[in-house]
């Protein structure tokens, strides 16, 4: 019997007597169904008292195989001897934290803050993994050796090592796996999956298993191992993967029953801590390149031990002891587990972290604390990260609450997708292919998603890349796009491909985090003085004039190029931003200085670096993965495989590092050092996420329009304000907006420059004003019919809005897309924007593919001869474009020579900015 639900009260933990002796127990009153049940008694008996007591009042419980009674015509629950307790449970704690929780609670919060630094031991720990993989997939030990080590050629070159070197170091390693491999103990028979990615929804833990073999978790350790037992710390790692498969094994046996007895009730399956595996291996590779005449003790590498349910029951005990913790994002100061602090080598850092924090810790504390304000501002940032954090633990929740064809709906999956080929190909990965069934969802390629045979976290699955996706498969009739489109990915597993779901990520989370540490812990008092508001950012503006045409942008320029602190460039659609940008980035590196060039997106760090090559810069190196670069900008690329010592220097001469946020946090990009750091598309990046790509810079400039799209988090709180946005309103003298625009006809921009730039923006040439669509090659001037020929208009289709879409809107729209081609407007001109992707799927159903069609988010940044946007709504206004008028000032400003708007006029006019818009243009 299970129970789950909210809780209201605990009381305890008390001693009584009992025919066993004396036992402690609490009493945790819980309310089932997210706190909308009963109030139900949950008596926690023995160990579990421990997280009893680490429980409040609204976090959520869950109990598994609990023995039940009835007192008093109430049903109660108390814990037995198979029972499973979990706090929190859509929490979800990785395997790695549960293990350095154990070790050291403050050393699982310092490797939260801190992030991996490139380290060698850390490569090297990389490239066993990657060897240990390809020795269990068969491949030769030297090949395998040779290609690992290779491809982690840019970390090993920025570390100064020498391949020969690195070559021997793991090949000692990689035999001591092969070794172990060959031992009469393994058979033909004997069933290996590497790298297993395990999530559990039972105990809300996830992780990645170096490998499960028979259905047993085996883990590798670079390091050695002399005793006879695997460490401590080692075997909670292997047990909590063990706790997760034995959820699995539990689920595959009542699973199969069920199909027996035609669906009837199970009756004696196992419970999930009884199938639970009950040896682990731990793998001390470093044991075999240890001399026999150093060392005494156990050398041998491989170290199986025997998991019962004390251990698996202590590592969730552990687990809930993070999750509590979390809760409230709460500190831990290392008393929690008897750290002891003498023999640890993190001893400096936690010491000198809890110093500068002001943080209780058993270590102690070195260094006077940092101002007040800057401990708030760490404070208030970290809760606001550890927010997202749960919003992202949500999304895997979803994993198992939301049926198949829910997700799909929520676009979150690619279901129904039949499996055509499985095919082997390098390092022993597999290709795998599918037919779609041309349904949209966020999946695009290059993503990391989960692939299952049906279900990702109970069914087969495996984490693979996304090659391609949505091309038409060979056979498919050549026509729309929504008929029959194949999937392609890579994974290290033949996984039947029948689901494609998003994976959800905590790295860019992780990022923020680190990016916060390194800004208010690493970074030099003076710089964080104007961060925080202590001092005017100061400037020293060169005379010169830079662009001769446009003086907010030479204005603009001379402001970046002479900032000493930091320059905002506020550019407003079409006034030039990129240009603006890639003169700034020049004449940075004319004077010598070593520029690192980032925005969120990987479309906007291309767009930055085509404007570079437009004006004849190319010394850049951009750092990104194949898929995230665009095809004319692969040739700048730099691998991460290849000779060190090449690599390294290629990054370390580069005048100009062109990298998203994101891969700033990266250990490669983290290393570097910059004078100035270059930031488009500011506005969209949340201040930790500006904040890593400024950390590596003496001096920032960020370019952006905070009247467009907001970062994009999950949680409601401080991350979705922009550090631009922030700088501007406190800094005003330090930005300079730019006011003339190259893109709108003077009656497209009336509207969004009086209701969102305060009237100021203009076009910036009589031609630009002046535009019209006959200007374009075979327009002729009274090609379209009468009600499309103003340069702004208003179709009123009288359709309703069903769900997120509107059909008879979408058939409107795609009339009007026809009017404008018979026109003889080119396809390729023309681009339609709806709120909703199911209203991009409807319409994209009915326009021809080189016709754009897509949700606002997708369209910033870019612009369109013409612009159709459907509204959707009828009735009254709701949904994610309608609240924030910033999407709406997006989409009305991709539009060059004519606009559409198509929508229900009565309904758009309840809001009072949208019935100015509707009377603009009607
Ligand atoms: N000073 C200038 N003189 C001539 N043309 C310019 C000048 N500044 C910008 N342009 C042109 O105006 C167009 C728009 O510029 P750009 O793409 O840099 O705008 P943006 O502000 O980045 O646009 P978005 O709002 O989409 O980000 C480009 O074709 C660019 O070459």
């Amino acid at each position: 019997m299970n129970v789950r639900g909210v809780v209201v009260e605990v009381e305890g933990p008390k001693t009584v007597s009992t025919q066993y002796g004396e036992r402690e127990l609490c009493e945790v009153t819980i309310r089932p169904d997210r706190g909308r049940g009963e109030p139900t008694m949950v008596t926690l008996w023995g160990d579990w008292t421990e997280n009893g007591e680490q429980l409040q009042a609204g976090m959520e419980l869950a109990v598994y195989d609990t023995e039940q009674r009835t007192y008093q015509g109430e049903t109660q629950y108390t814990t037995g001897s198979d029972t499973m307790v979990v706090v929190e449970p859509d929490f979800i704690v990785d395997v790695t934290d549960i293990r350095s929780w154990v070790q050291c609670p403050r050393m699982y919060y310092l490797n939260k803050i801190d992030g991996l630094p490139l380290a060698y031991p850390v490569v090297k720990g990389t490239i066993v993994h990657e060897v240990f993989g390809d020795l269990l997939r068969g491949r030769d030990l030297d090949t395998a050796v040779e290609e690992q080590v290779e491809a982690a050629g840019l970390e090993l070159g920025l570390l100064g090592r020498d391949v020969g070197d690195v070559t021997e170091d793991v090949r000692d390693h990689a035999s001591a796996i092969e070794g172990w491999l060959a031992q009469g103990t393994l058979t033909e028979t004997d069933e290996w999956r590497s790298e297993m990615t395990l999530i559990s929804e039972r105990y809300g833990i996830k992780g990645r298993a170096d490998a499960v073999r028979r259905g047993m978790p085996v883990e590798l350790k670079t390091g050695k191992n002399t005793r006879r037992e695997p460490r401590f710390h080692d075997k909670i790692q292997a047990a909590a993967y063990a706790l997760i498969l034995g959820e699995r094994a539990a689920e595959e046996t009542s699973a199969a029953e069920m199909m027996g007895d035609g669906g009837a009730a199970k009756s004696d399956s196992p419970s999930a801590l009884a199938a639970a595996p009950d040896t682990g291996t731990l793998l001390y590779t470093k044991n075999a390149a240890v001399e026999r005449s150093e060392e005494s003790g156990d050398l041998s590498p491989a170290k199986e031990f025997s998991i019962g349910p004390g251990l698996l029951e202590f590592v969730l005990r552990e687990r809930n002891a993070i999750a509590a913790m979390e809760y409230d994002s709460d500190v831990p100061t290392g008393y929690e587990a008897d750290a002891k602090c003498e023999y640890c080598f993190e001893q400096d850092t936690c010491m000198a972290v809890s110093g500068r924090l002001d943080q209780e810790s058993k270590a102690g504390q070195v260094g006077s604390p940092i101002p007040g304000a800057e401990r708030e501002y760490f404070e208030k940032f970290y809760r606001a990260i550890e927010e997202e954090r749960r919003e992202v633990h949500r999304e895997y929740a979803k994993l198992w609450e939301q049926g198949a064809h829910e997700r799909a709906d929520d676009d979150r999956a690619l279901v129904d997708l039949e499996p055509t080929e499985r095919r082997e190909i390098d390092g022993g990965r597999w290709e795998l292919r599918a037919e779609g069934t041309g349904a949209t969802s966020k999946i695009r390629e290059g993503d990391v998603v989960l692939a299952s045979d049906g279900h990702p976290i109970r069914g087969e699955a495996e984490l693979a890349r996304v090659e391609r996706l949505g091309g038409p498969s060979p056979d498919a009739e050549s026509g729309k796009s929504a008929t029959g489109q194949e999937v392609v990915v890579t994974a290290d597993e033949p996984v039947e491909l029948r689901r494609l779901d998003i994976y959800p990520s905590e790295l860019s989370t992780d990022r923020l985090l680190t990016a916060l540490h390194d800004a208010v812990l690493k970074q030099p008092q003076p710089t964080k003085d104007v961060l925080f508001g202590r001092r005017d950012p100061e400037f020293d503006r060169p005379e010169e004039t830079f662009i001769g045409n446009n003086p907010a942008q030479d204005e603009a320029v001379r402001l970046a190029v002479g900032a000493e602190d930091f320059a905002l460039v506020h550019g407003p659609p079409g006034t030039g931003k990129t240009y603006t940008l890639a003169t700034i980035v020049r004449e940075l590196v004319d004077r010598g200085e070593r520029v690192l060039l980032s925005a969120f997106t990987n479309r906007a760090v291309d767009n930055a670096m085509a404007a570079l090559v437009e004006q004849g810069f190319e010394d850049i190196v951009r750092v990104g993965t194949e898929s995230g670069v665009r095809e004319d900008m692969q040739r700048f690329r730099l691998e991460q495989s290849g000779n060190p010592g090449e690599l390294a220097d290629k990054l370390r001469d580069a005048p100009v590092v062109a990298a998203t946020t994101a891969s700033c946090g990266s250990r490669i990009v983290r290393e570097q050092e910059f004078d100035a750091a270059v930031v488009d598309e500011a506005g969209q990046l949340t201040e930790p996420g500006t904040l890593a790509a400024t950390n590596l810079a003496e001096r920032f400039v960020l370019i952006g329009d905070h009247q467009q799209l907001p970062p994009v988090v999950r949680a409601e709180n401080e991350l979705q304000e922009s550090l631009f946005e922030r700088l501007i309103e406190t800094h005003p003298d330090a930005g300079v907006l730019l006011d003339r625009q190259y893109r709108m006809a003077q009656r497209i921009q009336a509207f969004p420059s009086r209701a969102f730039y305060d009237g100021q923006l203009r076009p910036a040439t009589g031609e630009v004003a002046a535009q019209r669509l006959d200007d374009l090659d075979g327009v002729g001037p009274s090609a379209l019919p009468d009600h499309l020929r103003d340069r702004v208009t208003f179709v009123d289709p009288d359709g309703a809005a069903r769900g997120n879409t509107n059909p008879d809107e979408a058939d409107a729209v795609a009339e009007i897309v026809e009017a404008f081609t018979d026109a003889g407007v080119a396809r390729e001109d023309i681009g339609v924007i709806a709120p909703y992707r199911a209203q991009v799927a409807e319409i994209g159903q009915r326009v021809p593919d080189a016709v754009a069609v897509d949700t606002v988010d997708r369209f910033q940044g870019s612009s369109k001869e013409v612009i159709v946007v459907s509204f959707v709504a009828t009735g009254d206004l709701d949904g994610p474009i309608f609240e924030d008028y910033r999407r709406i000032n997006v989409a009305l400003t991709r539009a060059k020579k004519s606009l559409v708007l198509v929508g229900d006029a009565a309904a758009l006019s309840t809001d009072d900015t949208y019935a100015e818009m509707v009377e603009w243009a009607s």
